[in-house]
């Protein structure tokens, strides 16, 4: 059973990290890709809307659902707890995929377009800037534990897993949420901002602010007062300017 657990752990993840590289491509509209966020074959644009809302759709109600605490809770009387996250990361990646297969571009209108290339040098500059710092910062919170391997590596050697540990290395200091800030950055420092990549980019900034107050009500259950303290001390998204002590004073 243990083996089974290690190799489900396994496929979960290397289907999570091809379907990964392949959405860095898909938001970054890169050549040779057969289907990117703003190409590949349109449709009418009731249907387009229609189609891109279904898919935003499935991929926060399975991110919404599986992501709680009371889920887990529920859900590890039915499977073993070493395989919880292989399994979250098995169905967040299927959504993914189906976002990535079935997306619907749509072209117009344009809402900004930079042409001169020092500009499209400094967008390029921030849409890898920001899938750079999120995949840093998994390795700062723990990559392997985050895409579920370190569960059943731990189940396969027979040990039992410490309780997941809060932390605030680097990025951290400074933001509570550095991987969503890099999906941000990511999603909206494009050349072309079309319409398609508009719905794109609004609809999970929009998701991404409402999971973050989902996040934190889990991580205050989870951490306590520490987690209180560290949301009074550190912005959310973006630095504080004047950061503030223990007490919620503003720092001279
Ligand atoms: C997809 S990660 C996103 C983490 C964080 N919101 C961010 O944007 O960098 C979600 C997981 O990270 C955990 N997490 C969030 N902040 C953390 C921290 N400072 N230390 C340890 N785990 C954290 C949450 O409990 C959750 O299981």
């Amino acid at each position: 059973m243990a083996i089974f657990t290690a190799l489900y752990g396994l496929v979960a993840y290397l289907f999570f990290l091809a379907t990964f590289i392949y959405a860095i491509g898909f938001v970054g509209n890169l050549p040779l890709l057969p289907k990117t966020l703003d190409s590949g074959s349109s449709a009418p644009l009731a249907e387009a809307i229609a189609v891109n809302i279904v898919l935003l759709g499935v991929f926060a109600a399975q991110h919404s659902v599986m992501a709680r605490r009371g889920f887990k809770r529920w859900w590890t009387r039915l499977i073993p707890e070493s395989m919880e996250r292989s399994t979250y990361v098995l169905a967040a990646t299927a959504a993914l995929a189906l976002l990535l297969w079935q997306w619907r571009p749509i072209a117009e209108p344009v809402l900004w377009e930079v042409s001169d290339p020092a500009g499209r040098f400094a967008v390029h500059i921030v849409f890898w800037s920001g899938w750079a710092i999120l995949l840093i910062s998994t390795f700062l919170i723990n990559h392997f534990e985050l895409f579920g391997l370190r569960q059943v590596w731990a189940r396969l050697r027979g040990k039992t897993l410490p309780a997941a540990e809060f932390r605030t290395p680097l990025f951290y200091r400074h933001v509570r949420h550095p991987i969503y800030l890099g999906f941000i950055l990511a999603f909206w420092a494009t050349p072309t901002m079309t319409a398609g990549h508009l719905m794109f980019a609004a609809a999970t900034t929009g998701y991404i602010l409402i999971g973050i107050w989902f996040e934190e009500r889990d991580l205050i259950a989870q951490f306590g007062q520490r987690y209180e303290a560290y949301r009074q001390q550190v912005g959310m998204l973006l630095p504080r300017l004047n950061p503030r002590d223990r007490k919620g004073h503003t720092r001279p």
